[in-house]
């Protein structure tokens, strides 16, 4: 598969019977990337969104990751945040950080949560600022193709209406690219003042999983499955289930994209 800059992304569909499985596989893959960029750049690189994938992420704090997982090498980012204070219901920070962050020892100086003092343009605008210092030192690696941080993973969660991260669907903020970091004041999903990583920062990233589950969810997943089949056999598997079932009830499961 070959995004419109020429990026080779390899990618799979993983399946799970119930949310249970769901978390433990995800929990695998997030803990076996985390153990390979350690081992070749000395540090973790992880940018969250908000949403059930977090409390799937809970898994991390149960043996045997939680002695496993070299926690000291992990810098926390988010890939989109609400502009709300850090103890507000809506806050993804506070959702990481009760169900992780408060749970496994990650330096507090490691998790990079945006400025919740002021406007969501001013937020936008230091998030980015933070993330340029960060690649400048190389914490977070830089894309060989563009000057875009490459994280090495962004999980991203996925809506009824196909939004990843806070990109909805038809918005202005999809076209973006030259800026990082941007913000939007008319969210259709509340709260409406975010912040969120662009697409070209998304796309650069070392491996991206979109974590879904849900029956609300089933259309737009086949619409990926359909996307996908068009383009790559790599997911002939998957797709096939796609296709013999047409429209599943529901789905449970997260797809993987790694750039080769
Ligand atoms: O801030 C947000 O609203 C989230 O980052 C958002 O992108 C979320 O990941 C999806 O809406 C899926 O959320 P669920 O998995 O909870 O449906």
């Amino acid at each position: 598969m070959a995004d419109s800059d020429g990026s080779k992304y390899k990618g799979d569909f993983r399946i799970f019977e119930n949310v249970d499985e769901l978390a433990t596989g995800l929990v695998d893959y997030i803990a076996e990337i985390s153990e390979m960029s350690v081992k070749e750049r000395g540090f973790f690189s992880i940018a969250l969104s908000g949403g059930s994938l977090i409390s799937f992420m809970g898994k991390l704090c149960e043996a045997p990751y939680n002695k496993t997982v070299d926690w000291g090498k992990w810098h926390i980012f988010w890939v989109d945040e609400r502009v709300v204070a850090k103890n507000h219901v809506d806050s993804n920070y506070k959702l990481a950080k009760e169900v992780l962050l408060s749970k496994v020892p990650i330096l507090p100086s490691h998790v990079y949560s945006i400025n919740d003092n002021v406007s969501a343009e001013e937020a936008a605008s230091e998030y980015e600022f933070v993330l340029r210092q960060l690649v400048k030192t190389r914490t977070v690696n830089v894309s060989e193709s563009n000057d875009c941080p490459k994280f090495d993973l962004i999980l991203l969660g996925m809506g009824p209406d196909g939004h990843i991260a806070s990109l909805f669907p038809w918005h202005a903020s999809l076209d973006l690219k030259d800026d990082w970091v941007t913000y939007i004041t008319d969210s259709p999903k509340p709260p409406p003042e975010r912040i969120t990583f662009t697409l070209p920062v998304i796309n650069s990233a070392s491996n991206v999983a979109v974590v879904v589950s849900g029956a609300a969810k089933a259309v737009a997943v086949k619409l990926v499955i359909d996307g996908y089949c068009e383009e790559s056999t790599e997911v002939a598997t998957a797709c096939r289930l796609g296709r013999s079932s047409r429209l599943m009830d529901s789905w449970c499961g997260f797809w993987t994209m790694r750039l080769l």
